[in-house]
């Protein structure tokens, strides 16, 4: 299904976070949503997702689906492991040696994936955040920044990965500086800056 966007807009407290945007995503493509710093991508990305009211416009498309994130903080449960982490979300629930399987293709080992999430370093927690998204049941992935802080050879692993298991999904790319547009062809959506904070 098409996900439609009609001047959508968002502020808090009178400061205006989304200046008022529309945009159509085709069934199965992929949107990068770029722009400076406070130009309200985040913002936007938590409105699609429900996870924020708006103030005006309309979103179609995106009722009643399934959705997967991969939000800036990670929001890991820090105390499992990380393929117990992909086995909380639905689809998610596969055989440990499997979970394994993909955690080895972003780069991650057998001894990686003993340890609580809590001991991992910044980039290994954004993998399992990555591969939790991927491997769950989701018909539209939101990803915000994924690879930011990767070193330039996981990113390249976590990249071929993602155009793997993306599985022709619907997707929103959130990226600072279109650094992430070789992933996959795709949309561009320029956010301009906060009007209060130009
Ligand atoms: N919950 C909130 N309460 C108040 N202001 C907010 C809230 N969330 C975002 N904002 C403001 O809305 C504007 C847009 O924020 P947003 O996080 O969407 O920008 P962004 O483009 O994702 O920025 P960055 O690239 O720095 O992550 C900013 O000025 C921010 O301070």
């Amino acid at each position: 299904m098409d996900i439609e966007v009609r001047d959508l807009t968002k502020s808090y407290g009178g400061r205006v976070a989304l200046r008022p945007v529309s945009f159509c995503l085709p069934q199965g493509g992929v949107l990068y949503v770029m722009g400076a710093s406070g130009g309200g991508k985040t913002t936007l990305l938590h409105l699609m997702m429900g996870l924020v009211r708006p103030d005006g416009g309309t979103l179609t498309g995106l009722s009643g689906r399934r959705l997967g994130a991969v939000f800036q903080e990670n929001r890991l449960c820090e105390q499992l492991d990380a393929p117990e982490n992909v086995a909380l979300v639905p689809g998610g629930d596969r055989p440990r040696r499997e979970l394994l399987g993909h955690f080895a293709r972003v780069g991650l080992t057998e001894a990686d994936c003993k340890k609580p999430v809590s001991q991992l370093s910044g980039g290994q927690k954004r993998r399992v955040a990555i591969v939790r998204a991927l491997l769950s049941d989701a018909e539209v992935l939101f990803f915000d920044e994924p690879f930011k802080g990767l070193d330039a050879e996981t990113r390249r692993r976590v990249v071929s990965y993602t155009a793997q298991e993306r599985r022709a999904r619907s997707m929103v790319i959130v990226t600072h500086d279109g650094g992430d547009r070789d992933l996959l062809p795709g949309a561009e959506l320029v956010l301009s800056g906060n009007v209060n904070n130009p």
